[in-house]
């Protein structure tokens, strides 16, 4: 807590110049059996309200398509939204879609179609639109056939695969990492936090450091949420850990708290 607080201090004098950005699944919502009933943590919406009243930018960058991250944040007025790994925004309310992507719509479908007629309902199929995921969360002992399942779909089709927890994915080969959206993003900022759990989390975490290394006048904050699953994956090359995404809403509170000391002093 100690460190957070520094932190925050150190933020708070360039609060207006700040974005605040946050993975979704794993860092604000627990990992559950099925990915469709995720929601946020509860206490993370009004910390995340209260964030964006305090900060430039407040924003979730995520492998869910826009509109799933829409559904779960409607009450956050002014957040922004990077779906698919940044292929989907919504930024000022309108969606919008990397253009060079758009074919791959029906690719994909096709590929939803074919994996629920080919494979064991036990293997979830996940359809994001523009990518599709199959999870066997539910059913460990398919893990290689949805992962040759999806190898082999890669090859005839050159989308890209991106294994993560329990899940095989196919992406468009054009899909940015995160990054890219953030070394994008964090331009014009003085100052960024980024809270992330799993392995894609590690390049926007090394955004933050590029940035940094590049403009010493940049404070970069790479917060590691170790859930159980993911544990140790970002903490070595974070700056601060958060106990997973139960504590949250907490630490969230505290930066808030962190935030406002300053402008209360300041307002007097
Ligand atoms: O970038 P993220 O927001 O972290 O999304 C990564 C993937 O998250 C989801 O899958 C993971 O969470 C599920 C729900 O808790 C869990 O059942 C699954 O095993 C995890 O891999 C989401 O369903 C995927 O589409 C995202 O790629």
């Amino acid at each position: 807590m100690a460190e957070l607080i520094a932190l925050a201090a150190s933020t708070r004098e360039r609060a207006r110049d700040t974005g605040l950005f946050f993975d979704f699944d794993g860092t604000l919502a627990p990992i559950q059996e099925d990915p469709a009933a995720v929601e946020p943590v509860p206490g993370v919406l009004p910390a995340l309200t209260a964030l964006a009243g305090l900060v430039r930018t407040t924003a979730v960058v995520s492998a869910r398509p826009v509109d799933f991250l829409a559904s779960r944040f409607a009450a956050v007025p002014g957040l922004a939204l990077y779906g698919l790994y940044g292929l989907e925004r919504s930024l000022d309310g309108e969606v919008r879609t990397l253009p060079a992507v758009v074919p791959w719509r029906s690719t994909t479908a096709r590929l939803v179609e074919r994996a629920r007629a080919e494979l064991d309902p036990d293997l979830l199929v996940e359809d994001k639109g523009l990518s599709m995921a199959l999870h066997y969360r539910t059913a460990p002992h398919l893990q290689h056939v949805a992962e040759s399942w999806v190898r082999d779909a890669a090859a005839r089709t050159g989308a890209r695969l991106e294994i993560g927890p329990m899940t095989a994915e196919l992406i468009p080969p054009m899909t940015p990492d995160k990054g890219s959206v953030l070394a994008d993003a964090v331009q014009g900022l003085r100052c960024a936090w980024y809270f992330g759990d799993g392995r894609p989390d590690l390049a926007a975490f090394t955004a933050l450091e590029r940035r940094a290394g590049r403009d010493p006048d940049f404070l970069g904050v790479r917060v590691a949420v170790a859930n159980p699953e993911t544990g140790d994956t970002l903490r070595a090359d974070a700056d601060l850990v958060v106990d997973g995404p139960a504590a949250m809403p907490g630490t969230l509170r505290a930066l808030v708290e962190g935030l406002t000391v300053h402008q209360r002093r300041g307002d007097t």
